[in-house]
């Protein structure tokens, strides 16, 4: 019941999703530098950099979204980009990856001046979404979701923004059932995920202004991402 043009697209979102990656020599990082908080915020600075670079390249593959206006699409970016980076990110902690890079990336975020109010729900959601057990498809397209979120800050022309993600809500429904057919709620689940990264972004806020306040710096891209210095 999936149809031929949703499998192109499928194919077309999950080939995007696995080409961008963190190249491995940044991946790599994580297990050569030391461990200080200073060390492991910079090393954890460079990283999201990357990963927003990776980002931009994949968001630019989802079929549509180079129509939408030229300042939507940035503002899709802007109010998606850690939403999109707790999801990556949590594949890290699904992969338990055979260099130990899972371990080391769990202690370099907890020691890297965030406080434990924030540490809290962060490793809650990570734990979550490792439970869901969610196949490369679901990862990709649920990321794609949370990009076309029409109702971000600024975004003028939602409806358009609201096409494309209705399109790919209904893609993602279809595999569910046919992934899960006896977990008939797991299409919900995956969406009450999004609600959850709604609640970690605006925490996110409020960790960015604690690392400032602690003379933290951030890359000229991440500073152009989240509007701050
Ligand atoms: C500026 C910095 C201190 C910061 O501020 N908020 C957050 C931040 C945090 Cl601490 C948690 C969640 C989201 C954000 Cl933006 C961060 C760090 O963001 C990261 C973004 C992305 C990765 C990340 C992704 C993939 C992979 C892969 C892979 O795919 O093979 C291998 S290693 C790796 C590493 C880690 C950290």
């Amino acid at each position: 019941e999936i149809t031929k043009e949703q499998r192109t697209l499928m194919k077309v979102i999950v080939d995007a999703y696995s080409t961008h990656q963190i190249p491995q020599d940044v991946a790599k990082k994580l297990l050569q530098e030391q461990y200080s908080a200073d060390e492991n915020f910079l090393l954890l600075t460079e990283m999201a950099t990357s990963q927003v670079q990776v980002l931009v390249e994949f968001t630019k593959n989802i079929p549509g979204f180079l129509s939408l206006d030229r300042e939507d699409q940035i503002a899709l970016l802007k109010g998606s980009a850690v939403e999109a980076m707790f999801l990556r990110s949590a594949q890290v902690f699904s992969r338990k990856m055979p260099s130990g890079q899972t371990e080391v990336l769990e202690e370099r975020i907890r020691k890297s001046g965030i406080s434990e109010e924030f540490i809290i729900p962060m490793f809650n959601f990570y734990k979550s979404i490792v439970s869901l057990h969610m196949v490369q498809e679901e990862q990709a397209l649920l990321t794609t979701i949370t990009i076309l979120t029409p109702d971000r800050p600024y975004v003028k022309d939602q409806q358009a923004v609201e096409r494309i993600q209705e399109t790919m809500l209904e893609l993602l429904r279809k595999l569910c059932v046919l992934q899960r057919p006896q977990e008939p709620q797991y299409f919900a689940r995956l969406l009450g995920r999004l609600t959850e990264l709604r609640t970690l972004s605006h925490y996110h806020a409020e960790m960015l202004t604690s690392w400032r306040t602690n003379d933290h710096k951030f890359t000229p891209l991440l500073c152009e991402i989240w509007d701050v210095q």
